[in-house]
């Protein structure tokens, strides 16, 4: 390969994202870079108050682990991670004059500071990717566009490019661990001031997908707000966020903010319980692979099951009720 054509993938890390999040993309980016023989940088950013992050995966030989911190990052906006970024790729002279593409951690904080760095450094904004291919001098990013209703194909030869990735397959649990080069990066530069912060209180009783340990999540085959209305009762009794696929987001029977999938939120529950979900690819996208799933289906066939460690086959009119009732006269037993 000519160096003319040779580009490298840096990964910035956040320290807003989970592991398991991160965990996934550092396996996209090392598959890619030993695909086309790319350098790989990783820049893990953080606080002074912060853990740092292990480099857990099984990263390739070459690759370069920079832990950068900055003891003033205290608030954790997307403006002070953006600038973070910026002084940590210029500290770490990823040399700038080669072609680079620059990954980010899927989920909103990821997408938008890869869509300031964007701007910064004059580079192509490709979004948030489920696939992204190196063609000679040019980055190829596949990505849904509104709300996973269509398909784009993005091709850019411009020398920076920032994306988020999200990959398309559930990725192996990584085998541990080959340390890569590791370099310590301790930054002073001036950070945006950090603004008030007016809490806002939540309509939604139940607890939110991000960091939950239980997720109830319900799809197509739930037919209505009556079904949703027990799988409610039954996150409630659990302590537990529900969550649903595309279809019943597009429906109306919950709010957008609980779709999990390729186009939705990425999870990573101890438990996550799905009913009347058929679990296609895009579905599964979602959940991570640490996850452990319960499926309810009536289709014996339904490709849930492949991915499910447990499961009831059957009509969730039959089974819900039951599992409620038994939740309840549990609670209600004496200790
Ligand atoms: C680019 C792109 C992005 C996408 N992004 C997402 C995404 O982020 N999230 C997402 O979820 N989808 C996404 N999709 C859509 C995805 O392809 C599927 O259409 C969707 O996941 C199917 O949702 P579902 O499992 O709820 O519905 P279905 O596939 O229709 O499955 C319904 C299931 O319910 C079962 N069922 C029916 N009645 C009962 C009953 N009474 N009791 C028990 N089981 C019952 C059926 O057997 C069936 O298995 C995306 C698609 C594209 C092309």
């Amino acid at each position: 390969m000519s160096m003319s054509s040779m580009r490298r993938i840096v990964v910035v890390l956040l320290p807003t994202q989970d592991a398991a999040e991160q965990h996934s993309l550092l396996n996209a980016a090392a598959a890619m870079s030993s695909d086309h023989h790319c350098p790989l940088d990783i820049v893990a950013l953080r606080g002074g108050t912060q853990v740092d992050v292990t480099p857990a995966p099984d990263l390739p030989a070459h690759a370069t682990w920079w832990d950068v911190v900055h003891d003033g990052l205290v608030q954790l906006s997307t403006d002070s991670l953006a600038e973070l970024a910026a002084q940590a790729l210029a500290a770490a002279q990823l040399a700038p004059t080669m072609p680079r593409l620059v990954l980010l951690p899927p989920g909103p904080d990821g997408i938008e500071v890869a869509a300031l760095l964007a701007w910064r450094m004059d580079g192509a904004a490709l979004g948030q990717c489920m696939k992204l291919e190196i063609d000679g001098a040019a980055v190829i990013g596949h990505r849904a566009g509104h709300g996973g209703r269509i398909m784009l194909t993005l091709r850019t030869q411009q020398a920076q490019c920032f994306a988020t990735l999200r990959a398309e397959t559930r990725p192996e649990r990584s085998a541990l661990c080959i340390a890569p080069d590791r370099h310590a990066l301790a930054l002073s530069g001036t950070l945006p001031e950090a603004c008030d912060v007016t809490s806002i209180e939540q309509t939604d009783a139940l607890p939110s997908l991000e960091g939950a340990k239980l997720i109830v999540s319900g799809g197509r085959g739930m037919q209505g707000d009556e079904g949703f209305g027990l799988l409610r009762d039954i996150a409630q009794r659990l302590n537990g966020a529900l969550g649903g696929s595309l279809p019943t987001v597009d429906a109306g029977w919950i709010p957008v903010a609980r779709q999990i999938g390729q186009s939705g939120k990425f999870v990573s529950p101890r438990i996550y319980l799905a009913v009347g979900i058929s679990g296609t690819l895009q579905h599964l996208a979602g959940i991570s692979s640490e996850t452990t799933i319960i499926a309810v289906n009536k289709d014996p066939d339904a490709p849930i099951f492949s991915v499910a460690e447990a499961g009831a086959v059957g009509d969730w009119r039959e089974i819900l009720p039951a599992l409620l009732d038994r939740l309840e006269s549990t609670a209600a037993e004496p200790a």
